[in-house]
């Protein structure tokens, strides 16, 4: 699939590390690094700007490397780029650990996967069928 993107950033567009990779590596389009203190957030530009086809979005996600080491990871995962975004795509990283994280110009900071997505119409009712899980939820089934 073809996605026409626009390229602001100081760097090569993103691709695919590996050949069944399902995401793209995005980076900060920053001049200076930013530290990030325990449980700060800040918003980072990548310097990207796509234009999706109807029935697409564009999902902003994790690195579990930065994840795992460091404990950064994305607030709002999945972020949603929707099809009729046409602003600069950021990322919104958090601090969770207990030490600062400099995040430096040009690092690989989140990855976006394209996936394809249903619209719905409502059809507003006052019942719904029956099932065997009917409204348990939230650990019913046990630990
Ligand atoms: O991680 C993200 C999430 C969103 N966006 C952009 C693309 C998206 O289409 C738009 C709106 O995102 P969302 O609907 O999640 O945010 P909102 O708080 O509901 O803002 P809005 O009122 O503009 O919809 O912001 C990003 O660049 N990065
Ligand atoms: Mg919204």
């Amino acid at each position: 699939m073809v996605v026409k993107v626009i390229n602001r950033s100081a760097y090569e567009l993103p691709n695919y590390e590996t050949p069944l990779a399902a995401g793209m590596d995005v980076r900060a389009d920053i001049a200076e690094g930013i530290v990030l203190a325990p449980l700060c957030r800040a918003l980072v530009p990548t310097g990207l700007f796509v234009e999706l086809p109807a029935g697409y979005e564009m999902q902003v996600r994790p690195r579990s490397g930065l994840a795992a080491k460091y404990g950064v990871t994305v607030l709002n995962a999945p972020g949603t780029i929707d099809a009729d975004y046409r602003g600069e795509i950021k990322v919104i990283l958090v601090n969770l650990s207990d030490t600062p994280f400099e995040i430096k110009p040009g690092e690989r900071i989140a990855q976006i996967v394209v996936a394809r997505h249903e619209r719905v119409e409502w059809e507003a009712s006052e019942t719904l069928s029956d099932t065997a899980r009917g409204a348990g939820g939230f650990g019913s089934t046990g630990r």
